[in-house]
């Protein structure tokens, strides 16, 4: 049927270029009558409409949303009666997921109306720098008869395209993405992220942390996920951001995994320091797609993101100074230019006019290093603190690595977690059977025992420090004495000092007195003379 097709479509594309010479050449009534003529007669002979979907669109050659879906609608509704099919993995990796192959042909129905579906492919030589390439260009193919029209234009297409983003989300593999640094993105067709399959097992029933936190967190990320509606209502970006920090091994990069998997979603992991400005940052941003979490891991270790510049000293002043006059090394080639300022617009500049349902997550070991414009409310919307192992995600972690609920050792554990600091991470080392003879009991004993050691340790390094500031404390109270005493000498000098140099002002002054006297009495004397004189 589709090489008759075919032909057909040729005759009439044959048609309708002659109609346009004519009009061209002939521009009168009667020749606009037959241009008329010819198009009834085309439409007469051949009265179906087509619409081609390609599978590439637009610059960068980016893969067509509309494309897959048409794509993954095809393979859920078509499979059953296409002859020639391709196979790929699916979501759980065991069940292949079927689509229509190259060249092929199906119908579908539609509220009681057929609809025929027919993929192609065309292959040219490309030539790409200096080798030649083949370059394959697929699309499908719609063809319905004309009188449906509308019923394609208003509900057919809209459905096709619904139902089959539906079954791209259910079948797709979800993929963990990482940058690739700027200097690999010039080759053809090359990606700005490189992805794997993202099968990290971390979910909200093997994070250990405070129940009620973890329910208020997952409440928290169900409603963003239904939030569609509300987002818009509200004019707000349908965009979420988290920070997650807390000390080394508290679970923060467990705690991603498990959105990511209680969501659904695919998670891209964005390296900041190979990230040389914020146009590519941008750039980056603008290749991501919805239904994602962007992380950024360690955000205070990344970059200089305080806002504040640093001191510069008289030295580094000099050598930039000299630099200045000189071409860039290689040094200050790599140097990322990231800025502060760069990141908050690729957290609500960009951000918020992209598509939406993505979330941001940064996350630091040092929450107070960080320059609070950047975690303000509204940016960073929920700020949530992995601490040190409590009694009840201690629970999680023995149910999990021991399948045990309880146990008599217990008890003892949960004193100790009250008085001593340790990180899930440790608590989980200990609590993973290290031989086949290890039971769970001999694995709560070596975590009690963990946990009297750190007890033992924090001790021994408070008894230090006292011993240190006592040292201290005494040291400082000789130095005190000393200058306590420093200060008495001082002003005994000083008192000596003024007595003396009294008793010499006094003695000074009692000669002036004389000599005043004497000046006067000499004075006078002369006056008396100059008088007698
Ligand atoms: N809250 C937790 N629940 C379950 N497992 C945890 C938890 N915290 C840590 N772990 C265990 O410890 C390992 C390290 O944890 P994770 O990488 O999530 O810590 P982190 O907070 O991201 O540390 P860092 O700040 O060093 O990046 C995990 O693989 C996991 O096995
Ligand atoms: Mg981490």
């Amino acid at each position: 049927m589709g090489d008759q097709w075919a032909s057909v479509g040729s005759l009439l594309a044959g048609l309708m270029f002659l109609g346009a010479v004519i009009r061209q050449y002939f521009p009168f009534r009667p020749e606009t009558i037959l241009i008329k003529y010819i198009r009834e007669l085309t439409s007469f002979i051949y009265p179906y409409v087509q619409i081609k979907i390609p599978e590439y669109t637009g610059e960068r050659m980016k893969r067509s949303e509309a494309y897959a879906a048409v794509e993954a609608y095809l393979s859920a509704s078509c499979s059953q009666r296409a002859h020639k099919l391709k196979a790929d993995l699916g979501k759980d990796s065991t069940k292949p997921v079927l689509s229509m192959d190259d060249h092929e042909e199906v119908t579908d129905e539609f509220e009681g109306t057929t609809f025929w579906w027919s993929s192609s492919k065309t292959t040219r030589q490309a030539q790409v720098l200096w080798y030649p390439t083949q370059e394959e260009k697929r699309s499908y193919r719609l063809t319905f008869h004309k009188s449906n029209r509308q019923l394609v234009l208003d509900s057919y297409l809209t459905h096709v395209l619904k139902e089959g983003r539906e079954v791209g989300i259910r079948n797709r593999r979800r993929k963990l993405y990482c940058n690739n640094p700027s200097s690999n993105w010039g080759g053809y067709r090359s990606k700005v992220w490189n992805h794997v399959a993202f099968e990290h097992p971390s979910s909200f029933d093997t994070l250990a942390m405070d129940p009620g936190k973890k329910r208020e967190i997952m409440k928290d990320l169900d409603t963003f996920r239904k939030g569609k509606d509300y987002y818009a209502k509200i004019g707000k970006a349908w965009k979420r951001g988290y920070l997650l920090y807390g000390p080394p091994g508290t679970g923060k990069s467990s705690m991603i995994s498990a959105m990511a998997n209680f969501l659904d979603y695919d998670v891209y992991d964005l390296e900041l320091t190979t990230v040389k400005n914020n146009v590519e940052l941008r750039k980056l941003f603008i290749e991501t797609t919805s239904k994602s979490i962007i992380v950024i891991e360690d955000i205070d270790c990344s970059l200089d993101l305080t806002g504040k510049r640093k001191q510069k000293s008289k030295k580094e002043e000099d050598k930039s100074e000299e630099k200045k006059n000189l071409p860039p090394g290689p040094e200050e080639k790599e140097e990322s230019k990231v800025t502060l300022s760069g990141l908050l617009n690729f957290i609500d500049g960009l951000w918020s006019a992209c598509g939406g349902e993505r979330l941001i997550v940064f996350t630091t070991n040092h929450i107070e290093k960080l320059d609070p414009a950047l975690i303000r409310r509204g940016r960073m919307d929920k700020h949530i603190e992995m601490s040190y192992c409590c009694f009840e995600a201690f629970q999680v972690l023995a149910k999990n690595y021991l399948d045990v609920d309880s146990h008599p050792l217990f008890g003892a554990i949960r004193d100790l977690m009250e008085e001593v600091k340790i990180t899930p991470a440790d608590v989980a080392e200990n609590l993973m059977p290290k031989s086949v003879d290890e039971d769970a009991g001999s694995c709560l004993e070596n975590l009690i025992l963990a946990m009297n050691k750190a007890k033992e340790e924090e001790a021994s390094k408070q008894a230090q420090a006292s011993t240190e500031e006592n040292v201290e404390g005494e040291k400082s109270g000789a130095k005190e004495e000393e200058t306590s005493k420093r200060a008495q000498a001082s002003t005994e000098e000083t008192v000596e000092a003024e007595e003396k140099s009294g008793a010499k002002e006094e003695e000074a002054s009692k000669q002036t007195v004389c000599n005043g006297e004497e000046t006067a009495q000499e004075k006078s004397t002369g006056s008396i003379a100059d008088g007698v004189n």
